[in-house]
């Protein structure tokens, strides 16, 4: 098998009068594992569909490798879906739902039983081929769908929330075992998930998506690191927002730095907040506070080491204050403040 690139330029996807994907641009390198990561109704599942050709784009164009795909039906696209449903047939054999795919498409007895027992082993369910689907475990069952899609062999493999029907032990096993086989095969996987959990462990490319637009595409550690918008940094989590005289920052909660307030020091910089709660978290500390100026921001977190918070630790009501080095604050591209918030002095790391 052999990946292939996929490149939407300027998709729109428009149901009557409302936009569910609004001219979003997106390369996806070959043989990358890329999430589509939004909440719910954002756009994510309609991309997916209209890259498999479920779902015919509005407006733009549709690369996968250098072919243009939008006028091409699914089956000519190189792409195989899978979906959050394993959709098993119940009166089959593992064997026998493999391999009825190729059934369809004429491949004789022997070869297409052979295919199917590879993608079975491939999957690591080749013991289990003479079973039906009702004698398997949700886990079992989602590989199986996985060797059912993977035995056309696709160049791109679209997942659409695989992993969300699974408990939560099973779901990160399936989950190494995608990316198991993504690295092995090589094959683009392009897969749908509102769990920034998952598309951090998973990605080489993480998009963002929000209200049908993508927010940010980039590997997961830079979208953690240096989110560029203010609804990134919300929905990645693990930072605050604060809106300074320039614009809003992002910093991250592990990277605050708390110390008492010195109530009568001269130009303090830094923000000035009460502690709400602490919660003891066994490395860290999570500390909840409220800036005394709610202009800046309602509320901030901090994540203070368990061996530094126990150095100096601080009880719910103190006022502390919080600071970051400079090179933590990240500016955010619509972080623009209404014109009235008062300007503040410079924060000092
Ligand atoms: N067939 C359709 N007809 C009309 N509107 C639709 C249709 N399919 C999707 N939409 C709308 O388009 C928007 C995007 O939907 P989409 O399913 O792509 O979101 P999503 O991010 O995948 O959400 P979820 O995580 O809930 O599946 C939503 O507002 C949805 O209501």
């Amino acid at each position: 098998m052999r990946g292939a690139s996929v490149e939407l330029i300027q998709v729109s996807k428009r149901y009557g009068a409302a936009l569910a994907v609004d001219a979003i641009d997106l390369k996806v390198p070959e043989g990358s594992y890329c999430c589509l990561l939004g909440p719910s109704g954002c756009g994510k599942t309609t991309t997916l569909r209209m890259i498999a050709g479920h779902e015919t784009a509005s407006d733009g164009n549709i690369l996968i490798g250098p072919r243009e795909v939008g006028h091409l039906p699914p089956a000519a696209r190189g792409t195989a879906m899978m979906f959050q449903s394993y959709a098993l047939f119940p009166h089959l054999d593992c064997l026998d739902n493999v391999a009825f795919g190729p059934r369809m498409r004429g491949v004789d007895r022997a070869t297409r039983r052979r295919r199917a027992m590879e993608m079975l082993s491939l999957v690591r369910m080749e013991g289990f081929a003479g079973r039906l689907p009702a004698q398997l475990s949700g886990g079992q069952q989602q590989r199986v769908a996985l060797a059912r899609a993977l035995v056309t062999e696709p160049s791109v493999l679209l997942l659409d929330e695989p992993l969300s029907a699974l408990d939560p032990f099973l779901r990160v096993q399936v989950r190494a075992e995608l990316k198991r086989l993504q690295t092995e095969l090589g094959i683009t996987f392009i897969h749908v998930t509102h769990s920034q959990e998952e598309a951090m462990a998973l990605s080489d490319l993480v998009v963002v998506m929000n209200g049908g637009r993508i927010e940010q595409a980039a590997p997961p550690r830079e979208v953690f690191s240096r989110p560029e918008t203010g609804f990134v940094a919300r929905f990645i989590g693990g930072h605050n927002v604060i809106a300074m005289p320039g614009g809003s920052l992002a910093v991250r909660v592990d990277r605050m730095r708390l110390s008492p307030r010195l109530v009568d020091a001269a130009g303090e910089g830094g923000l000035p907040a009460r502690v709400e709660t602490v919660e003891y978290q066994g490395s860290f500390v999570q500390l909840r506070l409220a800036p005394l100026d709610t202009a800046r921001a309602t509320e901030v977190f901090a994540a203070v080491p368990d061996d530094v918070f126990a150095a100096q630790p601080f009880a719910v009501g103190d006022v502390v204050t919080a600071r970051w080095a400079e090179g933590e604050a990240h500016p955010l591209r619509d972080g623009q403040l209404p014109a009235d918030v008062p300007a503040l002095e410079e924060i000092a790391p």
